[in-house]
């Protein structure tokens, strides 16, 4: 809250295993904002998730992404800054990109781009704060008639803005804390492990592809762990 009080802007990456809360803090972070009567605007990747947040649009509306994005050079958003759409990205005081890991990275560009276009501001993302929300362990960007490799380079941890991403960590899952069932902690532990690779021996296939895709990103995200370290917050640990 202190960024975007003190109007700094940048990415922030909340990354955070399903369950521990990241569609409630949003939730929060927007009605915060919006109480202040400052515009904070809701970008999920997925329909579903759109409903689930007050003003919801998904990113590739609310941000006009090229269909065949990954097939062009340098693409935009096409959205003008005199109308509705270019005028709230222009005032935003935050923007929250929920399950961003679905995203490709030339969508995040394509972002980037433009809001320093639309600001007239040539620092990250225009000046403006980029809240990514989602867990790699879960859905990846879908590339037609790919390869684990494709997806991986598709990854918005390979997007070049990526080292300048601030990341911030929820570990307690929220969901199994409040439920006190013990089935919901298995399942949960259960989905962890496939997440991370250490699959149970039902699942080989699946534990088999999550473990060279999680593999392959931890290592981006370690190293950008060190980097961090010191101003972690690890939330409900
Ligand atoms: N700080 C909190 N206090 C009380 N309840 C919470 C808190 N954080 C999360 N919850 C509750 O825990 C449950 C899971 O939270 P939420 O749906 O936000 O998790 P998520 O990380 O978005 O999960 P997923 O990745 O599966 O979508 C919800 O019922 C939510 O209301």
């Amino acid at each position: 809250m202190n960024r975007i009080n003190n109007n700094t802007g940048g990415i922030i990456y909340l990354d955070a295993s399903g369950g521990t809360g990241k569609t409630f803090l949003i939730i929060l972070i927007l009605a915060e904002i919006r109480a202040e009567k400052h515009i904070a605007l809701a970008l999920p990747s997925s329909g579903i998730a759109a409903t689930l947040m007050e003003g919801g649009r998904t990113a590739h509306s609310a941000l006009q992404l090229p269909l065949n994005i990954a097939e062009q050079q340098l693409p935009v958003c096409k959205i003008s800054g005199t109308f509705g759409r270019g005028q709230l990205l222009k005032h935003a005081k935050i923007i929250i990109w929920d399950e961003c890991t679905m995203a490709h990275k030339i969508s995040l560009e394509a972002m980037d781009r433009t809001l320093q276009e639309l600001r007239k501001n040539s620092e990250i993302m225009g000046g403006a704060l980029l809240i990514l929300s989602g867990d790699f362990r879960q859905t990846l960007p879908v590339i037609p008639k790919s390869t684990p490799a494709d997806e991986i380079n598709a990854c918005l941890k390979k997007s070049h803005l990526w080292p300048k991403v601030h990341i911030l960590q929820l570990t307690k899952n929220m969901r199994v804390e409040l439920s006190k069932d013990e089935t919901a902690a298995h399942f949960a532990k259960i989905l962890l492990q496939i997440g991370e690779g250490n699959g149970t021996q039902r699942s080989p296939m699946i534990s088999g592809q999550a473990a060279r895709c999680w593999r392959e990103l931890q290592c981006d995200t370690r190293k950008t762990q060190c980097r961090y370290k010191t101003e972690y917050l690890y939330i409900w640990s």
